[in-house]
């Protein structure tokens, strides 16, 4: 996505393009899959400038009170920020297959409308009510623990996070880690090198892997190992709101 005009492309516009059959088998196969150059440098830095402006978020978290890690990051508030809500608005409907998908294999009930502002509303009315779109602040030292992003009884399988800084210039270490924990088995861990503007896209939870008799659940979790210099941003995309 170098060109002016791919630059100028929507958010929309650019989900739409992508190869979603391959982008599905991926996620199937590993549980995660990279989006590369989802977001211009331009676009990353604008959303970097605003991490000071607090009256966009609804609360700031620092994760070392929390147990979570070390570093800091900030929930928007709602009306989201326009190209978050529009990431959050415009992946959602090629996701919500493929987790309908995971969700029959795994014999689980609930499925998933095809437009969010539909998901959204089943989140509102049981309550989940706050946004959990975020930004994520790491400085050297920092780390993120393995986790996993479930705010209530409603969660949609799969989330997205995008890389905001330059792995080389603005930050050293820093790694995205997924682990995946086979039942009465030993975790797996893969580790996604990410670019400046590149989306990874994977499994907040539980997810579907084919077994020799049929399909078995395997738990993924995720964190961001520890930096070893600089500064390095995120902006994350869930797309259940929180309790
Ligand atoms: O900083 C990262 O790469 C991971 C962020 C994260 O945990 C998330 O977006 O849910
Ligand atoms: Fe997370």
């Amino acid at each position: 996505m170098n060109t002016a005009a791919e630059r100028s492309k929507t958010i929309a516009q650019r989900a739409h393009a992508l190869h979603w059959q391959e982008i599905g088998a991926e996620l199937n196969h590993y549980g995660c899959v990279r989006l590369p150059a989802l977001l211009t440098p331009q676009e990353c830095d604008a959303l970097i400038a605003r991490y000071a402006r607090d009256e966009i978020y609804r609360s700031r978290v620092v994760m070392e009170r929390h147990g979570f890690g070390q570093g800091e990051y900030k929930y928007f508030n709602y009306p989201l920020l326009e190209i978050i809500g529009e990431l959050r608005n415009a992946f959602y409907p090629h996701l919500a297959p493929l987790a309908n998908r995971w969700n029959e294999a795994m014999g689980t009930e609930v499925r998933y409308p095809s437009a969010h502002e539909q998901f959204i509303a089943r989140c509102h009315a049981a309550g989940q009510l706050r946004p959990t779109p975020l930004i994520l602040k790491y400085q050297a030292g920092d780390y993120n623990c393995l986790h996993q992003d479930l705010y209530g009884e409603h969660v949609f399988p799969i989330q997205m996070a995008i890389l905001l800084s330059d792995p080389g210039r603005d930050f050293s270490g820093g790694e995205f880690v997924m682990t995946e924990q086979r039942p009465r088995m030993q975790s797996r861990a893969e580790v996604v090198p990410l670019r400046k503007g590149d989306a990874i896209v994977f499994a907040v939870n539980e997810r579907p892997m084919q077994g020799m008799r049929g399909f078995y659940r395997v738990k993924m979790r995720h964190g961001v190992s520890r930096l070893r210099s600089g500064s390095r941003y995120t902006a994350g995309i869930i797309f259940h709101d929180a309790l």
